[in-house]
């Protein structure tokens, strides 16, 4: 039996460091501290598309874009991201929704959530009411909490695209 619907589930975390810009979601946010990473170290956009590629069966970020590939070296994530999902969809799938949770004790995430969705719509040709951004701290725990970086979890559900 073909079932039509998959679920899929993305996770990434990058060490905060001095010097580097902050962006998540596609999103350059102020702060004292950026991601580190081989490309721009969008965590978020990162969990996505493992979340997308995971629920299509394409296995994941580092397979599709290698860290060891000078070509993604300084990559925009949100590139990376909208290559994976033509790969998704050319293996017959679209996306429904999506909902993700960034793990930043610090900066607030809040004020920027609306650009970050308007950012993945976009790239995904969806509409903004099927992408969702939440945020969390991670109430001072661990090395989330001591801000030594951030992490991102994301779900997706694809659909079968009409044939
Ligand atoms: N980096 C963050 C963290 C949290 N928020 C918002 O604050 C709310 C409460 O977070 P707690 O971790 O204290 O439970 C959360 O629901 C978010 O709305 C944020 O914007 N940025
Ligand atoms: C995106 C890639 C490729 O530039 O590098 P990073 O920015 O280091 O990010 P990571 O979350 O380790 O994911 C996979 C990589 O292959």
């Amino acid at each position: 039996m073909s079932i039509p619907f998959r679920i899929g589930q993305g996770f990434d975390v990058h060490a905060l460091v001095a010097g580097r810009p902050l962006v998540i979601g596609g999103v350059c946010i102020p702060h004292t501290h950026g991601l580190l990473g081989h490309s721009d170290a969008d965590v978020l956009l990162h969990a996505l598309t493992d979340a997308l590629l995971g629920a299509a069966g394409l296995g994941d970020i580092g397979r599709h874009f290698p860290d060891t590939d000078p070509a993604f070296k300084g990559a925009d994530s949100r590139a990376l991201l909208r290559t994976a999902y033509e790969r998704v969809v050319a293996a017959g799938w679209i996306a429904g929704n999506i909902d993700a949770t960034i793990h930043a004790q610090a900066p607030k995430i809040g004020p920027y959530a609306k650009a970050m969705v308007a950012n993945i719509a976009s790239d995904l040709g969806l509409d903004e009411q099927q992408v969702n951004i939440k945020a969390k701290t991670n109430e001072g725990l661990g090395h989330l909490g001591r801000k030594e970086g951030i992490a991102a979890t994301a779900v997706v559900l694809l659909a079968k695209a009409a044939a």
